[in-house]
């Protein structure tokens, strides 16, 4: 941790506390030329996430949830609803646990078994998240609720099963713009989960 002889004198000043960590980062660089120059950076803290891409080879479906995101709204996403994988924020759990609790949450099934296929930094020069990526077959065995994320949250999240050529279609056309999404759909495609 912290080894990198280029970097010096790390400051952080907190901005907000308000829901997650938001804090002003400043720091000295040491530059080819030879110079040491000072930076600022705003970084946002708000732990690591996982996600999951649900697929079933005998039926050739994926399950995607469809819910409303307000920075996509903000953004230019229309009606700011957004099609993704199942995906969660760690708690204190590891990301196998966080996964198999946010999956049935928001889909409804109750996994036993997942395949953890990727790490990944979700947006290296903004946040401190990591994100950990799974695929896991699920089966109508599988289902123990409707899923759609807890009320409590006062989540709304429509479950879509959805032949896997229709996603990968989605894909393609440009109707799914979550990069997660994209990530492991395009393992499923490479590694062909279904065929
Ligand atoms: N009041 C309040 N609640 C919040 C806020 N931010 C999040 N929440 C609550 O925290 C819940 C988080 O639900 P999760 O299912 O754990 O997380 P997620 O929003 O699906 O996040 C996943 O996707 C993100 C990418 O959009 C990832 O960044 C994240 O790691 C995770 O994988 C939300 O439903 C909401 O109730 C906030 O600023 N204020
Ligand atoms: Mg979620």
């Amino acid at each position: 941790m912290m080894i990198n002889k280029k970097v010096r004198n790390i400051q952080q000043k907190l901005l907000s506390d308000n829901y997650y960590i938001l804090n002003r980062v400043t720091f000295d660089y040491l530059m080819p030329s030879g110079h040491w120059v000072n930076q600022m950076r705003e970084v946002y803290d708000r732990g690591d996430g996982a996600g999951i891409l649900l697929y079933n080879k005998a039926k050739k479906t994926v399950i995607l949830i469809k819910q409303f995101r307000m920075p996509t709204y903000l953004s230019d996403n229309e009606d700011g609803s957004l099609i993704e994988i199942a995906a969660g924020m760690l708690d204190k759990d590891n990301p196998e646990a966080c996964i198999i609790r946010e999956t049935e949450e928001e889909t409804g099934y109750r996994l036993k078994k997942v395949k953890k296929v990727y790490e990944g930094y979700s947006s290296p020069g903004v946040m401190t998240e990591k994100m950990h990526f799974f695929v896991g077959e699920y089966t109508e065995a599988m289902k123990v609720n409707e899923g759609g994320g807890l009320d409590s949250e006062a989540e709304d999240i429509e479950v879509m099963e959805i032949p896997f050529d229709r996603a990968v279609e989605m894909l393609h056309k440009g109707e799914i713009v979550d990069t997660r999404t994209i990530v492991l759909l395009q393992y499923a495609i490479i590694h062909k989960l279904i065929e």
